[in-house]
């Protein structure tokens, strides 16, 4: 998204915002923003008469509001906030300012002095950056304003009561509140409407623009165009750019709206490229270091499922830091930075009462949810995490080592503890349950009355087939140590008399007898040879006009959102549906067919032609 990476500076930040304003407290989060909210003490009672400009005074109240509350957290908390917003909104008609009105009267004394004119609306906005030094806090302020002309039209004093006693003009500035009601009075707007509605979000990204990609002095040597940049162009802003600039060091000394706008003359690099032409040096590799930071926000996720953090969360959330920490016996001070980053990676809401799971942790990360994925953070983080790390010792001695994480994963649980399998199986079962559906119904399987799910583990695609086709008699084959232990993930229910678990290796076994053979997620795992030994094992065991029905990972030039991270849990790469059509001809199906299942899958059914 084109502001991600600016709003995205603050993301792992603690930023507060110092106002009790629902409107500011909406347009901030509308635009991506994680904060928490604490309104400032601060009386808005500095003495008009000794500011120079209207926004001058709008400025300095924003300023003191955000300092009062970082002074008073500091003082709490021993800990002020990284970040803390301060705004203010005024109308002005002339030199005169008008805040909130204090009753009807002075709604009506400020409604009939913009009646039928135009005014300003200034809205000061402060982002202090905070810091403890010994004990002390230390700020640095960055200051601007936003002007936005508004104009009245010509009411009647009827209508004005109407509007007064409606109520809304209560708690705004100038009395009227142009996003509701209030709209009705307005002619026109020229300027930014949501500096009016109380927070110029659009100034407040160049700002964060301003502060955290300041222009390079090889830029400031190319400048030719006197402006910031546009919103749009921050997505090619990047850290690069940063030069390693603290944000405080370029707020020192408290950048005005006037001086920041001194600043606009400097263009930053990204504007400045789009009007100089081609840019020689590369773009900034985000994508590329998010890649190789991945494993430490996989390692966070798989932490806080063993931790059982989400599941604390739900039960007892929104709860504090130290809360979480009591409950799960850990360091209170490290528990914080975990649920920061959890709440920084959006599996966890950070707000004033607390932390609380978001609606995907409480789907998928609460251990005995219906979609619970606990069962592959566990596996991933118990198994998977450790095959990979012997993955260069993999590449250098053995093909058979490297064909990704299923395969190596299928191969070391044949030797591995039953816990292992059991946790595979979890895994699995977690997986299987979210495509089993999708697998079961992309066909009509009617005209089939046997099934078997080769390497069925659990039986829950076995369960939902039996669901969809009250006719079907289904087999699970899977390995000796699977069946015996599948026994503790059945549900029970009337469906589960049609399904039968046989033990049994598909490498060497025979097979049993079934009118359509399934295999759900299992080929891309498996390397060329044993992928045809397979295929040729279920064509000799597939009477003439039964079925194979095969599941695998969709291929992203279907228009697969799938995740190259998912994608690398299997040895190879999808197939195309060309390639699935011919690799089921070559083993004798003909009438191959082929469906997209969900957003992850593509599922194949090929009919057994006569020899
Ligand atoms: C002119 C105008 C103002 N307003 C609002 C924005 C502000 O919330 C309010 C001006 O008062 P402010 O003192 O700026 O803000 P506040 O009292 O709501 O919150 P806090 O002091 O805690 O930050 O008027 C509208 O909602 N619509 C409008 O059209």
């Amino acid at each position: 998204m084109v502001l991600c990476p600016v709003i995205g500076k603050l993301q792992h930040k603690r930023v507060v915002l110092a106002s009790a304003s629902p409107r500011r407290q909406e347009i901030l989060s509308n635009a991506g923003l994680r904060f928490e909210v604490v309104p400032s003490r601060f009386k808005e009672k500095l003495h008009k008469a000794s500011f120079a400009t209207p926004y001058a005074y709008a400025v300095e109240t924003a300023k003191q509001k955000a300092l009062e509350v970082a002074g008073r957290m500091h003082q709490k908390d021993l800990r002020a906030p990284d970040v803390v917003i301060g705004a203010d909104t005024i109308v002005a008609v002339g030199a005169m300012i008008l805040e909130k009105p204090v009753d009807k009267q002075d709604a009506y004394r400020m409604l009939s002095r913009l009646n039928g004119k135009e005014h300003s609306v200034f809205t000061g906005v402060a982002i202090v950056h905070c810091c403890s030094k010994d004990g002390r806090l230390d700020t640095e302020v960055s200051e601007f304003y936003e002007e936005t002309t508004v104009k009245f039209s010509e009411l009647s004093e009827e209508l004005l009561w109407e509007y007064i006693n409606s109520g809304e003009p209560m708690d705004k500035a100038g009395g009227y509140g142009i996003q509701a009601l209030g709209g009705m009075l307005v002619e026109y707007v020229h300027g930014d409407f949501l500096n009016v509605v109380g927070f110029p979000l659009n100034h407040f990204c160049k700002e964060l623009a301003r502060l955290y990609y300041p222009p390079r002095p090889a830029d400031l040597r190319r400048v030719r165009h006197d402006s910031i940049p546009a919103v749009d162009t921050f997505e090619n802003l990047s850290d690069s750019e940063a030069g390693g600039a603290d944000p405080g060091q370029s707020a020192k000394g408290g950048r005005g709206g006037e001086q920041a706008d001194g600043d606009r003359s400097q263009a930053p690099r990204a504007l400045d490229a789009a009007l100089n032409g081609a840019d020689s040096r590369p773009r900034f590799p985000t994508g590329l270091l998010e890649l190789m930071d991945g494993f430490k926000a996989s390692k966070v996720l798989f932490t806080a499922c063993k931790l059982k953090l989400f599941d604390v969360l739900k039960d007892q959330g929104p709860l504090q830091a130290v809360d979480v920490a009591r409950k799960l016996s850990t360091c209170a001070g490290r528990t914080e930075q975990l649920l920061d980053v959890c709440a920084a990676l959006g599996l966890l809401e950070k707000t004033r009462r607390g932390y609380s799971n978001t609606e995907v942790a409480t789907l998928h990360l609460v251990s005995d949810g219906e979609h619970s994925l606990q069962g592959v953070a566990e596996y991933n983080d118990a198994h998977v995490w450790g095959v990979f790390t012997r993955l260069g010792l993999a590449v250098r001695e053995g093909a058979e080592q490297t064909r990704g994480a299923l395969g190596a994963m299928e191969e070391e649980r044949l030797s591995q503890s039953r816990e292992l399998t059991l946790q595979f199986m979890r895994a699995k079962h977690s997986l299987s349950k979210l495509t089993a559906h999708h697998v079961a119904t992309a066909f009509d399987l009617s005209r089939f009355a046997s099934a078997c799910d080769l390497g069925g583990c659990t039986g829950i695609l076995a369960r939902e087939l039996a669901q969809e086709y009250p006719r079907l008699q289904v087999t699970v084959f899977d390995l000796p140590e699977v069946t015996e232990l599948s026994g503790g993930f059945q549900r029970g229910g009337r469906q589960t008399e049609r399904i039968r678990f046989v033990p049994g290796d598909f490498f060497k076994d025979s097979l049993p007898e079934a009118d359509l053979y399934v295999l759900s997620r299992m080929l891309q795992d498996w390397p060329d040879d044993k992928l045809h030994k397979l295929l040729s094992r279920i064509s000799s065991s597939c009477k003439p006009g039964g079925g194979l029905l095969v599941a695998e990972a969709a291929a992203e030039e279907e228009g697969a959102s799938q995740s190259p991270r998912l994608r690398t849990l299997s040895a190879g790469q999808p197939r195309s549906p060309d390639e699935h059509r011919r690799l089921l001809q070559r083993h004798g199906f003909q009438d191959v067919r082929v469906a997209r299942a969900g957003d992850l899958l593509c599922v194949v059914l090929g009919t057994r032609a006569a020899p």
